[in-house]
């Protein structure tokens, strides 16, 4: 058993025309909070990406609890992504045509779940994060803010080791920023996730535990903050 939610050896990843990441190395324990930043364009969405599995970098390895990504069978893999990374983006994502209760339901109905267990995990997460009363409208009939809430919830709702999250503030004012990070690190220490998130704000990044700053595709420094 290991104590690290996510570890990345030496992990490249190039674009078409641009290499964003140069051979990345860095790990992050249970429960840790972890900023990722940098200035615009040094390669912190990429790495977010890779180390949430959703790029495969074409060097070095990315594990999940342990588990390294590229070892697995198709079908694991998506599974371990599926119940141990949850996602947050800074739009939200969710799926426009489902009510915010079956859009935080879903990642269980995927893996399974009944519609009953999962709808009631989903009311469950929706009232931590603030938004029940809105459980039955769709994304468009709510605010960013309310839609960003109930991302949170749907990140966690698996039981998740570690939630990745891409400047989770980015489309909030300063006041709705600050209200979503408070509900980020307590909805993660509730449910026992570390957070890995990318931000370019260093109010934002204050609230974590170590800061890991890129610069050109690599670790420039890192900084224990608390
Ligand atoms: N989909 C893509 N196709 C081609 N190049 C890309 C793509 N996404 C990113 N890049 C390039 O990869 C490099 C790293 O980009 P990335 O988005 O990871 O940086 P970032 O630090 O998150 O930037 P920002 O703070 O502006 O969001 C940049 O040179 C960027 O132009």
């Amino acid at each position: 058993m290991t104590d690290l939610a996510l570890e990345m050896r030496r992990v490249e990843y190039a674009y078409r025309r641009d290499v964003a990441l140069r051979g990345i190395s860095l790990a992050v324990r249970a429960g840790e909070v972890v900023a990722v930043t940098g200035p615009s364009g040094c390669g912190k969405s990429t790495l977010l990406h890779c180390a949430a599995g959703i790029l495969r970098p074409q060097g070095g390895a990315v594990s999940l609890v342990g588990r390294d990504l590229a070892e697995l069978p198709e079908a694991e893999r998506t599974r371990l992504r599926r119940t141990q990374a949850g996602v947050v983006l800074q739009f939200g994502q969710l799926v426009p045509d489902l009510s915010l209760m079956d859009n935080v339901a879903l990642p269980l109905l995927l893996e399974g779940h009944d519609r009953d267990a999962a709808r009631r995990a989903a009311l469950g997460w929706l009232e931590r994060v603030g938004v029940a009363g809105d459980a039955a409208a769709v994304p468009g009939e709510l605010s960013g803010g309310q839609n960003q809430r109930a991302a949170v919830a749907r990140a966690l709702v698996t039981g998740p080791a570690i939630v990745f999250a891409d400047e989770p503030t980015g489309s909030l004012d300063s006041h709705a920023g600050e209200q979503m990070m408070e509900l980020l690190l307590a909805s993660t220490r509730d449910g026992g996730a570390a957070l890995m998130m990318v931000t370019h704000d260093n109010l934002i990044a204050a609230y974590a535990d170590r800061e890991i700053r890129l610069r050109d595709g690599v670790i420039q420094h890192e900084v224990a903050l608390s």
